[in-house]
């Protein structure tokens, strides 16, 4: 399996002030890549550069290429980027809704209205969100009135019924429990087989247990990125190295 995502020289600036500087980073298809460092270091900016959510802040400026098969993202339709690179965020976000209509939003958004259809969309995206048994005989329920962890692995059976390529994960387990971070992970392990998988963490055991691929961000900039047992077992970076470690961050 081959690059799905590519960024080359990929600068963002809020007011002027470098966050990012010059990130070059493959991400591979079908894989789990955790994005890792200390708070402020610019994963989120990151992350939110690879869909182009970051251009939604008013003050962000973005410099360099970010590649989707080959494509540049920038000269892509917006839309259609986030339809292929979907998004989680570190708070669930469900719509005040109910789980049906959570589910079927972007489906009818996008013009199916076949009630069988989107009945077969629904529960496929939901058993891969490992979310369906739990919740198959209450569609009609308030989608808040779910717990924590379940919200969540909503959101990511929501962002699965559009079929994106890619799934981008802002800390998503760092508002959940050890029960619900760890039925997430084993969904987003699952998932891996389907869909490329970016996650932001704060959590480096969480990295160590579910990534292929981990990249070190320091100050805006890649410090180091390799496979994740490499890395955090022999780290060629001396940051890096403190950073596992628990020496700063
Ligand atoms: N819209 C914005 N305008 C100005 N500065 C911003 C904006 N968004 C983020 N920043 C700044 O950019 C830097 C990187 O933020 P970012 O959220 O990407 O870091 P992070 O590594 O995800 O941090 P954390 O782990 O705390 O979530 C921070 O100093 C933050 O204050």
């Amino acid at each position: 399996m081959g690059v799905i995502l590519e960024t080359k020289n990929l600068t963002v600036s809020f007011d002027n002030k470098k966050i990012l500087d010059n990130i070059n980073i493959k991400i591979e298809e079908k894989k789990i890549t955790a994005i890792i460092g200390p708070s402020g270091c610019g994963k989120s900016t990151f992350i939110k550069s690879l869909n182009r959510m970051i251009e939604e802040e008013i003050n962000s400026r973005i410099f360099g290429e970010i590649l989707l098969k080959g494509k540049n993202i920038r000269e892509m339709d917006k839309e259609q980027v986030r339809e292929k690179i979907g998004m989680v965020f570190q708070n669930p976000t469900p719509f005040p809704l109910s789980i049906y209509k959570n589910m079927i939003y972007a489906p009818v958004y996008y013009g199916i209205k076949d009630k069988e259809q989107l009945k077969g969309i629904i529960e496929e995206k939901l058993r891969l969100a490992g979310l369906y048994e739990e919740v198959k005989d209450d569609l009609n329920m308030k989608a808040t009135k779910l717990s924590g962890g379940q919200q969540q692995r909503l959101c990511i059976a929501r962002a699965l019924t559009v079929e994106p390529e890619i799934l981008l994960l802002d800390e998503p387990c760092s508002a959940l429990d050890i029960k619900n971070t760890a039925n997430i992970e084993e969904m987003l392990i699952k998932l891996s087989d389907k869909y490329t998988i970016v996650i932001v963490t704060h959590n480096l055991s969480q990295a160590k247990r579910i990534a292929d691929s981990t990249a070190f961000i320091f100050n805006g900039e890649i410090v180091e990125y390799g496979k994740t047992k490499e890395l955090f077992e022999n780290p060629k970076n001396l940051r890096t190295q403190q950073y596992i470690e628990g020496i700063f961050g």
